[in-house]
């Protein structure tokens, strides 16, 4: 589904990441870890075409899409919802403005998805909050709600960057249980983390990958953990 065959991305004059060959398939899910600062969040967005490689390729759904091509590259940021680090909320709009967004910019009025959005938000146990501004929120509210804006549009991949970053242990393994109940519905999941319990508490739930990235490549992970 998302395929990087020997990718690489610089920064300017600086690499980050070096001949990256790397299949998301479609229905997994991968646990992204490493040191700040090795270039988890650069390989999320190579994912979702926010970066372009300037080695090597990244594929989807088999394809190297030209970023020239509009089409295909909103058709792909439909197909792949995203979980910022920071979760980018417009503050001054409501929650459940926020999470209509994605609909907005793909020309979908919110008014005819009203009741989906309001039914995510219970599902992210959020119902009582649709009319909150994002300031208003906690921590773990807001993420939640990034996580529900990052699937309004249905993706088939969900790439979560650090959604477990500013909450305690009991949300975050209520995050996870969302994003396992995705991947359940036969979503690909990738989340970049520090957490390693969090991978602990994913064991015998859900078959996770755990990819490390050092020195601007990605190996295998997994028996120390
Ligand atoms: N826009 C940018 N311009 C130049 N350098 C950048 C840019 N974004 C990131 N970098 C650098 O690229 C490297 C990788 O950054 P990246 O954010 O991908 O790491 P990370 O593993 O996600 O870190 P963290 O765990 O702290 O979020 C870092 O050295 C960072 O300073």
């Amino acid at each position: 589904m998302i395929e990087f065959d020997e990718a690489g991305f610089s920064y300017g004059g600086t690499s980050v990441l070096r001949n990256v060959s790397l299949t998301l398939a479609p229905g997994s899910f991968h646990f992204l870890i490493g040191p700040s600062g090795v270039g988890k969040t650069t390989l999320l967005r190579l994912c979702y075409m926010d970066l372009v490689p300037t080695e090597g390729a990244v594929r989807f759904f088999g394809t190297e899409i030209a970023p020239s091509d509009r089409n295909a590259v909103a058709a792909l940021r439909r197909a792949v919802g995203v979980v910022h680090q920071d979760c980018q909320f417009l503050d001054h709009m409501s929650v459940f403005e926020n999470i209509a967004l994605p609909l907005r910019v793909s020309g979908i009025p919110a008014a005819e998805r009203a009741g989906d959005i309001e039914a995510l938000l219970e599902w992210v146990d959020l119902g009582d909050r649709v009319d909150a501004l994002p300031p208003e929120l906690s921590g773990g509210e807001r993420q939640r709600a990034a996580l529900a804006r990052a699937v309004i549009l249905s993706p088939d991949v969900i790439v979560a960057d650090e959604p477990t970053g500013n909450v305690d242990w009991d949300m975050a393994q209520r995050l996870l249980a969302l994003l396992v109940e995705l991947n359940r519905m036969g979503k690909t999941v990738v989340i970049a983390t520090h957490d390693l319990n969090l991978i602990r508490a994913a064991k015998g739930r859900v078959a996770a990958r755990v990819l490390r990235l050092a020195n601007g490549q990605v190996q295998p992970a997994g028996a120390d953990l």
